[in-house]
């Protein structure tokens, strides 16, 4: 099967090499399209590779039909609807670490010209001026940088701003006194962060509570004179509101990667003497456009080829030691939802998947979308998948609970899966067995056996002598093969079960024939 894959911003050539060396990767490259041919053209592909200029609208994603997986050659996904992907069943990926060090040592490239003003300098100098006096700068030694944000590139900030003898004070949601102690920074709140220093750098991902972080408020709060650094987004600072702290004096300068509106010819923040800038340059080095594109391509391949993604972003990633743990039950837990959910015909209300024996202290929250994927598939088809299985079921007003348990009832691994309707309660249990790969042991309550693979069909009978008599007979009637079979009753003369695997997918009319035996309340065909 070949695999249309559209990249629509420039991407190291380089970088894309893993791509062009794969098989069956057909690549285009059109880096040149308006949204209205892109919005046609992205019902071919495949795959979707992108920067932070092609803008992967909800709308663009919805013309997306065959679209699998949006691949961001670097950090910021604020370019890209994740919600309209999840929903779509879209995995995004991108590249989190390539462009660390190139954002970080730009930030230090720009805190360094603005404090001694070297593009205005050199502007000057160009204009056939030498001005010594108007272009006195300022030391960074024993100044106060306050990073916001200190995730990877604010870290590595101030390691670098450490070397210029700088103190720190930082502020993020995750930092802790202990971690600020070790590395030999202050930290406190974001106001705190705002009225001790005298050079501001802000590295946190564009998000709902950080559009506008720095605004009116927050630079009344800053001390005179403060110098503001932004290679993190545009939009988590107030424009305007910096353009009036600039021209007001409050603000001596800033240095700004980002930009609210970007690519643009005009912005009035450019006018002001005390503003340098660049256009959006942070992760513009050969070495991070390599890195990156080379991580993306890496799981664009992994998932066109069913393999696993190593940055996923509209999915939780798990750590490559539990993913081995449970990779192995990814199948038996989406047989597990394909086979419950044929035992109902209601709507379903509750889930509840119970793990137990050696999935009592693993992270099983992949497992449990597996399930659901296969619980959904029925009604949903091949629309559902790992990316959106949750969301629909959560949309569909369906509770989905995880319980664990140490024991497995004399197996080493369980999962039970139970749904619950208005009216009844169904389930189903399964197993990995060494070397035998999954099994089916528990049908509501009695006791099978079986490997869920196949044409399995499910019979509800009294247990009276002669039923399997006449069912082997009917089956043979229409020339259908019984591979395996099984029967458990409630008690003797009670309800009992009895579970086939046939060899041919069975019609309706054979279907129908099962059901006219006299002692048979109903017959279920599962294809899994
Ligand atoms: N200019 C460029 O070319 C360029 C290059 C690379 C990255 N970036 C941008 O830099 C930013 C940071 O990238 P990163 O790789 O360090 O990401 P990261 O996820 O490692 O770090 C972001 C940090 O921000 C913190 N944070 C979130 N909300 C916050 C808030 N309200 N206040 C304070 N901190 C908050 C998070 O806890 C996290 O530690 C992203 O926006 C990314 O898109 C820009
Ligand atoms: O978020 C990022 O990785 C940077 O902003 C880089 O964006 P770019 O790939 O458009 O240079």
């Amino acid at each position: 099967m070949m695999f249309n894959i559209l990249i629509s911003d420039p991407l190291s050539e380089e970088g894309i090499q893993p791509l062009r060396n794969a098989e069956n990767m057909n690549i285009v490259i059109d880096t040149e399209l308006t949204p209205e041919e892109l919005a046609v053209k992205i019902t071919d592909f495949d795959a979707l590779l992108v920067r932070s200029q092609t803008q992967v609208t909800r709308e663009l994603i919805s013309k997306a039909s065959n679209l699998k997986i949006i691949g961001r050659a670097g950090v910021g996904v604020d370019n890209i609807d994740l919600d309209a992907a999840t929903e779509h069943g879209i995995i995004v990926v991108n590249a989190p670490n390539g462009n660390t060090n190139s954002a970080a040592e730009h930030t230090m490239a720009m805190i360094m010209s603005l404090s001694r003003k070297i593009p205005q300098a050199f502007n000057s100098l160009k204009n056939k001026r030498w001005d010594r006096k108007k272009y006195v700068g300022v030391e960074l030694k024993n100044k106060t940088l306050g990073i916001i944000g200190l995730g990877r590139i604010g870290a590595e900030v101030a390691y670098r701003a450490k070397g210029q003898r700088m103190n720190i004070t930082a502020y993020d949601p995750f930092l802790t006194e202990e971690k600020a102690d070790k590395m030999g920074i202050g930290y406190g709140t974001v106001e705190d962060v705002l009225q001790v220093a005298d050079f501001i750098t802000i590295h946190t991902p564009l998000l709902k509570e950080t559009r506008h972080l720095l605004n009116e408020d927050a630079f009344k709060l800053m001390k005179d004179g403060v110098q503001i650094v932004n290679c993190a987004r545009g939009g988590i600072i107030d424009e305007e509101a910096l353009y009036h702290a600039i021209t007001s004096k409050k603000v001596a300068g800033a240095a700004l990667d980002v930009f609210e509106e970007e690519p643009f010819m005009d912005n009035k923040l450019l006018e002001l003497p005390e503003v340098i800038a660049t256009p959006h340059l942070g992760a513009s080095t050969i070495e991070a456009q390599e890195m990156v594109a080379i991580d993306v391509c890496h799981d664009v391949i992994s998932l066109l080829t069913g393999e696993t993604v190593k940055n996923p972003v509209n999915l939780p990633s798990v750590p490559g030691e539990i993913l081995n743990k449970i990779e192995p039950y990814f199948n038996l837990a989406e047989k597990l939802g394909d086979f419950l959910i044929h035992l109902t015909d209601e709507v379903i209300e509750e889930v509840n998947i119970y793990y137990s024996g050696d999935l009592y202290d693993v992270e099983v929250a992949p497992l449990t979308r597996n399930t659901v994927k296969g619980l959904l598939k029925r009604h949903l088809g091949n629309h559902v998948n790992d990316v959106n299985a949750l969301f629909l079921a959560e949309k569909r007003g369906i509770t989905i609970q995880e319980n664990k348990t140490p024991k497995a009832r004399g197996f080493t691994n369980l999962i039970k899966v139970e749904v619950k309707t208005k009216s009844e309660s169904r389930s189903v249990s399964g197993t990995l067995l060494n070397g035998l790969g999954p099994r089916i042991v528990k049908v509501d309550h009695y006791s099978v056996d079986f490997t869920p693979k196949g044409h399995v069909v499910v019979i509800h009978h009294k247990d009276q002598p002669g039923v399997i008599g006449k069912m082997g007979s009917l089956l043979s009637q229409h020339n259908i093969n019984i591979a395996t079979m099984q029967v458990d009753r409630s008690d003797v003369g009670g309800d009992a079960i009895m579970m086939l695997t046939v060899d041919k997918h069975m019609e309706k009319d054979e279907l129908e024939a099962l059901k006219s035996v006299e002692e048979i309340y109903d017959v279920m065909v599962v294809d899994l």
